[in-house]
């Protein structure tokens, strides 16, 4: 993609940044247009996650895919299996795709395929964005819902008509930009506990968000403008866990009785990574295999889960020699390998497909 090098050079205003300009999101849409498929695909897996939600649709959410993206090679080859198998499970669960193009670092790391698309600190993210909208294309392509983190308050602007699921993370739950970006996006969000541990701060962040909100933004030709949003209703809780893991029923109930509290639907999903797994992939399996038993015994508040996973297992470093670098291999957080993926949704599909005509019966009455 053609970049545009005008600098401007803004030391005279005491500021230690130099701009380059960034196309609109208008122009980049011009570029990469939506077609009728992957407006289709968008479309139905926003319904489909919203039906969930408003429990007119008894199925499970199941979000999974890489920790990150960089290489879309291998995310496009891993959507393909993934589609497969979303078939195979389509009548108890909707599987969307981590496609997740934008990460937040405890303190410095790679920041994802937009902030450094070619992985090597030269950071242009022109050409970053432009390949994690072609990426998106390509996965609505494939009929897939997607899923990614809104870290970025602009990212969504360019990328949000080809997302069906977003989520705010634990480093930024308790932004209020983000609150606010969250109340005018067009999708499901999900919501993080903190680093910490702390479920309130996701809570209140639904509340937040289920709002209006009147903010400073950009428009869709990229000029700032003051935003006013309607209020986001399907906002939803994450538990990732920190500190200790929060997958547990006590955990669980302790965080469907705060949310009563706050007045916020009783919906959560479990991220069987990060804190919940202490970030040892291995754990992963544990923990989905857990929540499924609390399904079993009768849990409604659970809505779904998030699993982190690539064809690989495991992570790797960015090497300068990408030759060097394992295929589908994550190089942030590690991830459990395709077969087992395969092998925990099956395991997870035979479990709750029996309990899924009492959920119909339940919704009926
Ligand atoms: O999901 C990914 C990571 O957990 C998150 O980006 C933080 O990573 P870091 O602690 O390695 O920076
Ligand atoms: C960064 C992530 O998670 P968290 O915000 O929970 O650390 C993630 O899901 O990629």
């Amino acid at each position: 993609m053609k970049r545009d090098l005008t600098e401007t050079h803004t030391g005279a205003l005491g500021r230690r940044v130099v701009a380059e300009a960034m196309p609109s999101p208008v122009e980049l849409r011009g570029q990469l247009p939506g077609n009728a498929c992957t407006v289709a695909s968008v479309a139905e897996g926003r319904r489909m996650l919203t039906e969930i939600l408003d429990r007119n649709d008894p199925r499970w959410v199941v979000i999974v895919g890489p920790c990150s993206i960089h290489d879309p090679v291998a995310a496009l080859d891993y959507a393909q299996r993934l589609r497969q198998l979303a078939e195979d499970v389509s009548d108890t669960l909707v599987l969307v795709m981590r496609a997740y193009f934008e990460k937040p670092r405890t303190t410095i790391g790679w920041k994802g395929l937009i902030n450094d698309p070619h992985l090597d600190g030269s950071c242009r993210m022109g050409e970053g964005m432009y390949l994690a909208r072609d990426t998106l294309l390509q996965l609505g392509g494939l009929g897939l819902p997607v899923a990614t983190e809104a870290l970025d308050l602009f990212s969504m602007a360019y990328l949000g008509d080809l997302v069906s699921w977003a989520a705010i993370g634990a480093r930024t739950t308790e932004s209020q930009p983000h609150r606010e970006m969250s109340s005018g996006l067009p999708m499901p969000v999900g919501f993080k506990n903190g680093t910490d541990g702390n479920v309130e701060v996701a809570i209140h962040a639904m509340g937040a968000a289920a709002r209006s909100h009147t903010y400073l933004g950009m428009d869709e030709d990229g000029r700032m403008a003051i935003l006013r949003s309607s209020g986001n209703p399907f906002g939803h809780l994450i538990l990732r866990g920190g500190g200790r893991p929060n997958y547990d029923a006590v955990s669980i109930r302790h965080a469907e009785q705060t949310m009563i509290r706050h007045q916020v639907p009783a919906n959560i999903v479990v991220d069987c990574a990060h804190g919940n797994s202490n970030k040892q992939p291995q754990r992963q399996p544990l923990v989905m295999m857990d929540v499924v038993s609390q399904i079993e015994q009768g849990n409604r508040s659970i809505v779904g889960v998030m699993i982190e996973s690539f064809l690989e297992a495991g992570s790797q470093a960015i090497q300068p020699d990408r030759d060097r670098m394992k295929y589908g291999c994550s190089v942030t957080d590690a991830c459990i390998d395709w077969h087992t993926t395969e092998q925990l949704v099956r395991q997870a599909h035979r479990r709750l497909r029996p309990l899924l005509a009492q959920r119909f019966l339940h919704t009926a009455a």
